[in-house]
């Protein structure tokens, strides 16, 4: 057993699961740590189902995942490396993965990881994936950095292991509080601010111009490049995220994927009392209409996150409104 599940009643078939996909994370982990030693990791691999270019350990990390859930209970399993929905058997479960996130940190040296998002399979493999987030039954990721973290929750708050390089085994830590209301940081890939839709310029123009602003405050800005990196830090110390659509060709909706990049987040960030939007309506009650469908994505620090929803609706005030009206 790979993964402390002592106290859990997840039920066999999702304790397998589990075990399996934490089994492949130890493997990456150690793989990771070696890389540049037998091979490069970071070397181009080809191209994706969405178009995206592929490094040689997004393909490894896809090839390994499969390979352990084969013959487990996932029936279908849907990756960001793969075109279509592949049908595994006859299990009771759906599995949709992002086997590698941040792979333009993988020459680098800075945190990536794997997000996973769990579904009861439904009568058709296409159907077991294009249905709102808020039916998922787990989800969270394995970050791959100075330490390999799990994070995960199964519907009733979040959890978190840790890797002991030691045994081999992801050992339990206590469970990460709800995220509190105040925070003071954002994330947004800046360079892309003249391709941004209006209430996304606002809202930033108005962080950045801090205490001289109509904020009145001085925010701080981070951005990794590993949603699961960024995710990671918001869940410990709050903050927001947004990913917006914007003007460039194929970024109308942005640059993540519902289904294994946003779906499980949002699911993870609500469940540590954050939100989780497409800047405007919840990502969990959205359906998206094909498997690596994107959305605009915005999740964080409740109040922050309906805050960016207000400048959508009324621009003008939504600086103005003071933080605790914005608690529901
Ligand atoms: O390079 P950009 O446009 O800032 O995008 C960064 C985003 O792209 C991603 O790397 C996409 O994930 P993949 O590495 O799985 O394709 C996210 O982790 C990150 O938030
Ligand atoms: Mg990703
Ligand atoms: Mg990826």
């Amino acid at each position: 057993m790979s993964l402390d599940l002592t106290g859990l009643s997840l039920g066999p078939e999702l304790t397998d699961v589990m075990q399996r996909l934490t089994q492949v994370g130890a493997e990456l982990q150690r793989l990771i740590a070696r890389n540049g030693i037998d091979g490069d990791l970071g070397a181009s691999a080809g191209t994706n189902a969405g178009g995206d270019g592929q490094k040689a350990l997004d393909v490894l990390a896809d090839e390994a995942f499969m390979a352990a859930l084969q013959d487990s209970a996932v029936a279908y399993y849907a990756s960001e490396e793969q075109d279509d929905i592949l049908t595994f058997g006859s299990g009771a479960l759906a599995l949709a993965i992002d086997p590698l996130d941040g792979s333009s940190n993988i020459d680098v040296n800075v945190s990536i990881g794997t997000i996973f998002s769990i579904y009861p399979a439904a009568k058709t493999a296409e159907a077991s994936f294009l249905r709102p987030g808020s039916e998922q039954i787990a989800a969270g990721y394995m970050i791959f950095g100075p330490q390999c973290t799990l994070i995960a929750t199964f519907g009733h708050g979040v959890l978190q292991w840790v890797l002991d390089p030691n045994s081999g085994r992801f050992e339990r830590l206590a469970d990460l509080p709800r995220m509190g209301p105040e925070t003071s940081e954002f994330a947004i890939n800046a360079s892309n601010k003249r391709h941004w839709p209006a209430p996304i310029q606002a809202f930033i123009d108005h962080l950045i111009a801090g205490a001289d602003g109509p904020r009145g405050r001085n925010f701080n800005m981070r951005w990794i490049a590993s949603l699961v990196a960024e995710t990671h830090r918001i869940l410990k110390r709050g903050g927001v995220f947004l990913y917006p659509g914007d003007s460039r060709r194929g970024y109308e909706r942005g640059r993540l994927r519902h289904v294994y990049e946003c779906a499980p987040i949002a699911f993870v960030i609500t469940q540590a009392g954050g939100a989780a939007t497409d800047g405007y309506h919840p990502i969990l009650d959205a359906i998206p209409d094909s498997l690596h469908a994107r959305t605009p994505f915005v999740f964080g620090t409740a109040p922050k996150v309906r805050r960016i929803a207000r400048y959508h609706d009324h621009p003008e005030e939504a600086a103005l409104i003071p933080d605790e009206h914005l608690h529901r």
